[in-house]
């Protein structure tokens, strides 16, 4: 088999050049053994939404089971200018840390960990970028498909974007988001073949354009496939397109099996109000109608709101590319580490901005579930020594406007994160993935209605307990304690 130029060895060049810098100095200066905490985080939920889907953690796993410069990456940094000493060093390096996170389809928050990292210094820093890189955009775009069937309901979405992603990875890994988010198949063959979820998919206007009229493509398509869906809009949709959709239908009969049409332009309202009818007076009221072209959220909500008639969304551009907020900005940061003497410290990053002051020390997330209602009051961040699952009583507090608070009582208290790497022990299945597609849906029904409408939610509250947040308040004033010695 024919080799690509482009095929790679290995992914753990897969990271900025200054984690390989920062890396060097550690080892130069033997602290890369030290033990090191850092915390995955985004600071703002995207497109505006109440809540984020969880997602990208199989594949976090799979980099790091694989974390080991190859002979080629050592070459290559060997290129660079990178030391014998240091590249010798670097080929025996793996991921040996403890990994907690979120399991795929969690809802998650801003300002909560998603993903905690034990490990030595150098292995927790070379890993940075990748695992950004995998949870931002899958995380992204399960969001966004999440986002999109709060509006499509009971409705089937079908993921048709590889052709707009930005490059084949994000194709691919976005059609697996997709599904978590709650979209039923992918157009994506490979993606097909490599998580094993349904690819779906109905023809182009080539195929008319190709034989040069519906009849004859329509026709030609049925031959080879039983299951039928044909697009109607190369013409004339209401004067071609469907009734030879139907005319086609009726001469098959049971030697097809009529799925339906798809619309791809025009006015969709309309167009599917009146194609309904003639579909359902010619004896097909259980053919489908198919819709896509330029879909999101907002004009699928705009359309029902016409009545448009659509059993079936198909959806690209917008869901691949996150077309309203193409980045998540999660972050990776340092919460606490080792010093010379053996033990523990909490580092912080102070910011101007209060909202950017980072959390410091070894930390869990807990979902505050009202035994009663069964529905969250909160998500709670505590010290990895609370056990919030054993009190009856707990305080809640807003990080930053701490006087709103509130006591909550009757509640149970789930751990957010799953312990999936321990000591370098891969100890983590992964579900299929309509198994997390279903966690996520069970997920949402912990929710309050108004945290999960798409246009303007209220806040869900991620609350710091007074220990943490005592421990934030000495940090931050330790670390103006140090500002201070230098300015004198
Ligand atoms: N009734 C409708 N209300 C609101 N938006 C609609 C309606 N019908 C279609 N749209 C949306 O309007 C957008 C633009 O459609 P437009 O009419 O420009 O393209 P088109 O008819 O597909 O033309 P083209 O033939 O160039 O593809 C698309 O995002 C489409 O989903
Ligand atoms: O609109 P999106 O949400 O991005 O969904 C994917 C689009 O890709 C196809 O269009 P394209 O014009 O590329 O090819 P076609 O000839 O099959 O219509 C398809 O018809 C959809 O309109
Ligand atoms: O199968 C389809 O209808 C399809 C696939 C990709 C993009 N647009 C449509």
């Amino acid at each position: 088999m024919k080799t690509s130029k482009f095929a790679d060895d290995s992914l753990t060049l897969h990271t900025d050049l200054y984690q390989i810098n920062m890396a060097e100095s550690y080892w130069a200066d033997g602290i890369h053994d030290r033990k090191a905490v850092f915390e995955l985080y985004f600071r703002k939920l995207p497109f505006g939404n109440g809540y984020a889907i969880f997602a990208g953690l199989e594949r976090m796993l799979d980099y790091l089971r694989d974390f080991q410069f190859s002979e080629s990456d050592i070459a290559y940094l060997r290129e660079l200018g990178y030391k014998e000493d240091f590249l010798s060093y670097l080929q025996t390096v793996r991921f040996t840390g403890t990994v907690h996170s979120m399991v795929e389809g969690e809802l998650a928050f801003a300002n909560e960990p998603l993903v905690r990292v034990e490990a030595p210094l150098v292995e927790a820093q070379l890993i940075e970028t990748a695992i950004l890189n995998i949870v931002n955009f899958q995380t992204l775009i399960a969001t966004k498909a999440s986002r999109i069937k709060q509006v499509t309901a009971d409705e089937v979405c079908m993921e048709f974007g590889s052709r707009r992603a930005q490059e084949m990875d994000a194709a691919i890994w976005g059609a697996r988001a997709a599904i978590i988010g709650g979209f039923a198949s992918t157009s994506n063959v490979r993606a097909g073949k490599l998580f094993g979820i349904p690819t779906a998919g109905t023809h182009a206007h080539a195929l008319v354009q190709a034989y040069k009229s519906d009849y004859d493509a329509f026709h030609s398509y049925a031959k080879r496939h039983k299951d039928c869906v044909f697009l109607v809009d190369t013409y004339n949709t209401l004067k071609s397109g469907v009734p030879t959709a139907i005319q086609v239908a009726k001469e098959l009969g049971d030697k097809i099996n009529f799925i339906g049409i798809r619309l791809d332009s025009g006015d969709i309202a309309f167009l599917s109000k009146e194609a309904r009818k003639m579909l359902d007076e010619a004896g097909f009221p259980n053919a489908k109608i198919i819709v896509s072209n330029d879909l999101d959220e907002y004009t699928i909500l705009n359309l029902k709101a016409q009545g448009a008639r659509v059993d079936i969304w198909g959806i690209g551009t917008k869901l691949i590319t996150a077309y309203d907020q193409p980045a998540l900005g999660a972050v990776y940061k340092m919460v606490s580490i080792e010093n010379e003497h053996g033990k523990m410290e909490d580092t912080i990053k102070i910011s101007a901005n209060a909202e950017k002051v980072s959390t410091p020390g070894l930390k869990n997330v807990y979902r505050i579930i009202d035994k009663e209602t069964g529905k969250s009051e909160g998500d709670y961040v505590t010290m990895a020594d609370e056990t919030p699952q054993n009190e009856t009583r707990i305080k809640m507090f807003h990080p930053v406007h701490t006087f709103v608070s509130k006591f909550v009582t009757n509640f149970e208290a789930k751990n957010l994160h799953v312990k999936v790497i321990d000591n370098g022990e891969f100890v983590y299945e992964s579900p299929s993935l309509f198994e997390m597609q279903q966690y996520a849906y069970n997920n949402l029904n912990v929710l309050w209605d108004e945290y999960k409408r798409s246009l303007n939610p209220e806040e869900y509250p991620v609350d710091l307990s007074q220990k943490c947040w005592d421990n934030k308040m000495r940090n931050i004033e330790e670390a103006r304690q140090m500002v201070e010695q230098l300015e004198q």
